[in-house]
């Protein structure tokens, strides 16, 4: 049998690896030896950052050695990495799935995989277990195109489900592994970052006036929120996030028809020559372009222009469509199949859209995750309430 185009071979290595990795995390968390070093100003690194991208990038690096992969902590690449960091299998559901045209004859130089190896650092380190994900993002041509968001402590509460999930996605092909869910009509929700806030975030937030915001830790477990319908936007009017932070999950809201961009509506590059820093903000969405650009508009000048101007990828061909939707086609489409996946429609009565619960983590959410604080529209830190209610 002739072997699965590049990318579903990379995104198939990327499920496998992000379960082991996920363990790693784990273990290292119950071992209480976390091994927190400072890298920078509220910036930390854990010896389960570590471990985990010397599992990740070692064995995507051994079966894809002329893809360019970055991980998000400096680590010495000559060190030895044990023999059960390497993870050897492909995830065989994905290998099953029909790579959509456009991505059929990407080459190795055409990918960079950008590898956050633990999401929400500052959160693990205080027991906010759910917020941590393991981020690798697959971009071709700077464009986020796939991605695979792992969720190590996910079901944690309930000890009769399994733990852990792996969520990913391909543009053009869906999303797999969660139940979306449309998020309620009639307010705005938006969340922001937890631990790396301060008032230009916050005024930033504010000033698109939500009745409710929700604060919580990691860019992989925002949009987690995103994609089950439990906030409408994801705005961080900041420069702090990196591609390894954006990459994946970028990919993974392109598969189900969402946005990722900074504050001026410009799409991120993930080529490999490109600043590492997000210098334009972000804002994600779970919208079309057109409804994500009238948030764009609504975004204060004042935060724009604290923010760069990211320069855009280049356009890929997606088969005639616009980047930023969705091209539905083959066994993709509704008619087709069960799960309706990668759609840029929220169907109007359905509450719920199941998106595939046969791939890799059966388990739907439907828990609320994190720290959550309602309030009206002259939101402030000082009188924000911080439930966190994830706390282990
Ligand atoms: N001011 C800042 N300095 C350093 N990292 C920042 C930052 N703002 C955001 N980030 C990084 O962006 C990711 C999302 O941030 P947040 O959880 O606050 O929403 C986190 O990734 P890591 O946890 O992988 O380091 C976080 O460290
Ligand atoms: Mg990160």
């Amino acid at each position: 049998m002739a072997s699965s185009p590049l990318i579903m071979r990379l995104v198939s290595a990327s499920v496998a690896v992000s379960n082991r990795a996920s363990g790693i995390i784990r273990d290292i968390m119950k071992s209480g030896n976390l091994g927190i070093v400072e890298k920078g100003k509220n910036d930390l690194q854990t010896e389960a950052d570590r471990s985990a991208q010397r599992c990740i990038v070692a064995s995507l690096h051994k079966r894809f050695p002329e893809v360019a992969i970055f991980g998000e902590e400096a680590l010495d690449p000559s060190e030895k990495i044990p023999a059960e960091f390497l993870e050897h299998e492909s995830d065989e559901y994905v290998l099953k799935q029909e790579c959509p045209e456009y991505l059929r004859n990407v080459a190795d130089e055409d990918v960079v995989i950008w590898v956050d190896p633990l999401d929400g650092t500052a959160e693990f380190t205080q027991g906010f277990l759910d917020h941590v994900t393991v981020l690798i993002g697959i971009a071709v041509k700077g464009n986020a195109v796939a991605g695979v968001i792992n969720q190590p402590w996910y079901n944690y509460q309930n000890p009769d489900k399994p733990l852990g999930r792996t969520i990913w996605g391909v543009m053009g092909l869906g999303g797999f592994g969660f139940l979306r869910e449309v998020p309620p009509k009639d307010k705005l929700i938006v969340t922001t970052s937890r631990s790396h806030s301060n008032m230009l975030v916050t005024e930033t937030v504010h000033s698109l006036n939500p009745n409710e915001v929700v604060r919580v830790g990691g860019t992989g477990h925002k949009v987690l929120l995103l994609i089950e319908g439990k906030v409408h936007a994801y705005v961080f009017a900041s420069k702090g996030c990196k591609k390894w932070d954006t990459c994946a999950p970028e990919a993974v809201l392109h598969a189900v028809g969402g946005c990722l961009t900074d504050l001026h509506g410009i799409k991120m590059n993930y080529a490999k020559d490109v600043q590492r820093q997000n210098t334009g903000g972000m804002l994600a969405t779970l919208m079309n372009e057109e409804d994500h650009r009238g948030i764009v508009a609504k975004i204060p000048e004042l935060a724009k222009d604290a923010m760069e101007q990211s320069s855009p990828a280049p356009e890929l061909d997606f088969m005639g469509a616009k980047f930023g939707q969705n091209p539905q086609r083959g066994s993709n489409s509704e008619e087709k199949s069960n799960i309706p996946i990668g759609s840029n429609k929220v169907p109007s009565e359905e509450k719920k859209q199941a998106v595939d619960q046969s791939a890799v983590s059966p388990t739907p959410s439907t828990d609320s995750q994190g720290t959550t604080s309602s309030k009206s529209s002259q939101l402030s830190d000082s009188v924000q309430k911080e439930t966190c209610t994830t706390k282990l």
